[in-house]
């Protein structure tokens, strides 16, 4: 079955200009862009090019200096932030999940409880008894309640930013889980991150330099290019470090090993060197 997209959420010549900014540009300068239904958009970029601002103005917690940021209707936009902590309230799981519940959710208390844990289990925490208190949770444990709140609030965009940032590396693989299974259910996803790592999931990576959109195409295409090539690709001609797995692919091609695909993950890479090997 085809896809019907549609945006969901628009940037029209977005200007962001802090008081007192000392970088003698506006943070996010003119950005104009359409996130379409159900995709996953990466925005990636050194630290000051604005991708903070960037996920801000998309949720609607920052003023414009100028442009407008349009949300589809009934679209709800919400995020997941960096520090695991930032954006919890209750004490417990079931207190920070019932804060996030609309009004209209049902009174009924084993009705609201059977759906509160529906949103623990899409978000990967069905093992975690919803009372819970939340200081005996791991930082990745709370960014999947994290999840579980956007769930819960009725979220149609997930913004991650920069949410995998504090984590150990088996917690920072659970909420990517958590984001892939949500992707693939059809929430659209929008993943700002300055690790190259993290860009290979989305279905499209922009970057900001300066508060301006530089680049704005497939993962594939920004780690490789057309092909695989000793060429710079345009990852490399922005200076930045493709993931490891892409790395070891160009190392390769050096070798003469004719790579008939692009891969970005090891899963991927495994697969094209069985692929090689027949
Ligand atoms: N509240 C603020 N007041 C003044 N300047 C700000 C403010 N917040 C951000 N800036 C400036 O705006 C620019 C973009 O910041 P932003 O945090 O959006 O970038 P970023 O790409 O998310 O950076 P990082 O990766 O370091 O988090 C930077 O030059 C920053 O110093």
């Amino acid at each position: 079955m085809s896809r019907i997209f549609s945006p969901v959420l628009q940037l029209e010549d977005v200007t962001v200009d802090y008081i007192g900014n000392a970088t003698g540009h506006p943070a996010l300068d003119r950005i104009s862009l359409v996130v379409e239904q159900g995709t996953w958009v990466a925005v990636a970029g050194d630290n000051g090019s604005g991708k903070s601002t960037l996920a801000k103005a998309a949720a609607g917690l920052s003023p414009l200096t100028d442009g407008k940021v349009i949300t589809a209707d009934g679209i709800r936009v919400h995020m997941v932030m960096q520090h695991p902590e930032i954006q919890i309230l209750g004490e417990t799981v079931y207190e920070e999940i019932w804060l996030s519940l609309p009004e209209d959710s049902p009174a009924a208390v084993t009705e609201r409880e059977a759906q509160m844990k529906r949103y623990l289990r899409e978000s990967g925490l069905q093992h975690v008894p919803l009372h819970t208190p939340v200081r005996l949770l791991s930082g990745g444990q709370k960014q999947l309640l994290n999840i579980a709140c956007c769930l819960a609030a009725g979220a149609d965009v997930l913004l991650f930013d920069e949410s995998l940032s504090m984590l150990d590396p088996s917690s920072r693989s659970l909420v990517l889980e958590a984001a892939s299974r949500l992707h693939a259910k059809g929430t659209t996803i929008l993943w700002i991150s300055h690790r190259m790592e993290e860009l290979v999931y989305a279905d499209r990576i922009l970057l900001l330099e300066e508060g301006r959109l530089a680049y704005d195409g497939t993962p594939v295409d920004f780690f490789y290019g057309n092909a695989v090539t000793g060429q710079l690709s345009p990852c490399e001609s922005f200076g930045l470090e493709p993931p490891l797995t892409v790395q070891t692919v160009k190392e390769l091609h050096k070798y003469g090993v004719d790579w008939p695909e692009r891969p970005l993950t090891p899963d991927q890479l495994a697969k094209a060197v069985n692929l090689l090997c027949r």
